[in-house]
Order: C-alpha cells, then sequence, then structure tokens
C-alpha cells in the first residue's frame, strides 16, 4: 500500500504530457521525481491529490482509487496526504497559527485549545516555536517554508507531497529544507514523494529517485546509482548537456 500512478495518460488540449506514466512509492521513504521544466512533473502531484483526472490509467493512494473520487471521499484523502506547495501559500491576511490550525479547524474534531496544542507541537517539529502571533511578511522565505510544512503536517497526514521545496532559496535554506525533509521522514513516519529541479538536494533526501522524461519515468534507481547510468537522456540530464539528448534517435 502507499501511492501508485499506473499507465497514466494526461494530456491538456492537444499537448500530452503524461504518456503511460507509472510510478510506486515506497511506504516510508522519499521518492523524489526530477525532470526537465514543463515534464509534468506538478502534473503528477496534482493526480494524486485529486486536483486532476488522468485520461487515462489509474492513481491509488493505498486502497483508494483516486481518478474516480469526489466531493467528501476527495477531502477524506486530502486529510491523509499533506500537500507542500511550492511558495508556501499562506494567507498573508491570517497569523502563522491560523494559517497552520486552517485544516484542523475544518476538520472539526479538536477542540480550540487541542488545535492550539497541535499547532504549537506542528510549529516546533519545524524549528519555528514562537512565531504563533506573527503574519507570514514578517518571516523570511525559509521561514515561511517551514509554516508551509507546519501546516501540511497539522493534520498528521500518512503522505507529504512537495511541490519544489527548494526553489528559489539560499544554499543554507536549501540544506534546513532537505533536513526537514528527513526529520518528517523520520520522527513521524511519512511517505513523502517530492518534485524538484535541485538535483543536489535530490540526491541528499531521496530513498528512490525517477526521472521523467517523454511523459514516462525514463530511469529510476537509488540515487547513488543515477551516475553511472548510461542512457543519454538521464546523462545529458544530470550533468546540463542537452548535446546529449540530440544524439538519441
Ligand atoms: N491546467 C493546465 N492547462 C493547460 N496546460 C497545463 C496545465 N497544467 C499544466 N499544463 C502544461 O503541462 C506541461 C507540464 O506542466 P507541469 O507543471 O506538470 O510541469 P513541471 O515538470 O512541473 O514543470 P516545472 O518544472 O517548470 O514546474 C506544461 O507544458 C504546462 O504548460
Amino acid at each position: 500500500m502507499s501511492i501508485r500512478l499506473d499507465g497514466v495518460v494526461k494530456a491538456f488540449g492537444d499537448h500530452t504530457v503524461l504518456n503511460g506514466f507509472s510510478l510506486d512509492v515506497a511506504e516510508g521513504g522519499i521518492t523524489t521525481i526530477i525532470g526537465p521544466s514543463g515534464s509534468g512533473k506538478s502534473t503528477t502531484l496534482k493526480l494524486v491529490i485529486g486536483l486532476i483526472r488522468p485520461d487515462r490509467g489509474e492513481v491509488w493512494v493505498d486502497d483508494v482509487r483516486v481518478d474516480r473520487l469526489e466531493g467528501d471521499a476527495l477531502y477524506e484523502l486530502r486529510r491523509q496526504v499533506g500537500f507542500v506547495f511550492q511558495f508556501a501559500a499562506l494567507f498573508d491576511s491570517m497569523t502563522i497559527a491560523d494559517n497552520v490550525a486552517m485544516g484542523l479547524r475544518r476538520a472539526g474534531e479538536l477542540s480550540e485549545q487541542q488545535i492550539r496544542e497541535r499547532v504549537r507541537e506542528s510549529l516546533a517539529l519545524v524549528d519555528l516555536d514562537g512565531v504563533e502571533d506573527k503574519f507570514p511578511n514578517e518571516l523570511s522565505g525559509g521561514m515561511r517554508k517551514r509554516a508551509g510544512v507546519a501546516r501540511a503536517v497539522a493534520l498528521r497526514p500518512r503522505y507529504l507531497l512537495y511541490d519544489e521545496p527548494t526553489t528559489g532559496l539560499d544554499p543554507i535554506t536549501v540544506t534546513v529544507i532537505d533536513r526537514l525533509i528527513l526529520r518528517m521522514k523520520e520522527e513521524l513516519g511519512v511517505t513523502s514523494l517530492v518534485i524538484t529541479h535541485d538535483l543536489d538536494s535530490a540526491y541528499r533526501i531521496s530513498d528512490h529517485l525517477a526521472m521523467l522524461h517523454e511523459g514516462r519515468i525514463r530511469w529510476q534507481g537509488p540515487p547513488d546509482d543515477v551516475r553511472t547510468v548510461d542512457d543519454p537522456v538521464v546523462r545529458g540530464f544530470i550533468e546540463g548537456k542537452p548535446e546529449l539528448w540530440e544524439a538519441v534517435p
């Protein structure tokens, strides 16, 4: 059980983005999808939380067929699958505590006091103690990103999806976020699916690496193995040498 995409085809108009895409996400680990801009990485995350549906193929989370879910069932799924948005996507007019508490209030299961406690715990987990009453524009980019992670984990999801978690951050903050992603795996036992452009970050955090190219997974395996792959498409990408692609028939 975990996240599984099987033979997924997804087109926008006449542009086929995913074309027979299959991926199994190993339980408890960090799986990272790398690939060129526009190759469909974000599209895969949107499929997993049912924001969009495939034209063909299947999307599974545990024993739930996501591409057939509607209404409340989709909402239930999204409680299990936390989403860390690329630019944190915090509401500027709300305090950090209210941002982190949003999903908890919507779920309506905890008292206000329990919510406050859970918000405090979630912020502590990302090393953001004491910022409850601040507004997003009072935090640095890296802190906002951490607050976005706190919001995603507040509901104690089984899965965390990260959309470009290190884009636009300085190298030190990238390391902080990488460590945070690893910590969420170790301390909460969540299964993570990450999409990124950042190869160094991908090597540091991943248990399993998958390269997306022309609508499907071109190569996958442990990150250490990628350096010895012969496929010129994979080599071209990881070495930043597009000329290797031009030689591919
Ligand atoms: N809702 C949509 N309507 C039309 N086209 C879309 C839509 N969503 C994505 N696309 C197109 O699908 C392609 C893949 O987009 P996607 O965002 O999944 O790629 P990506 O690999 O995440 O790219 P990047 O790394 O640049 O974020 C792009 O060409 C994009 O323009």
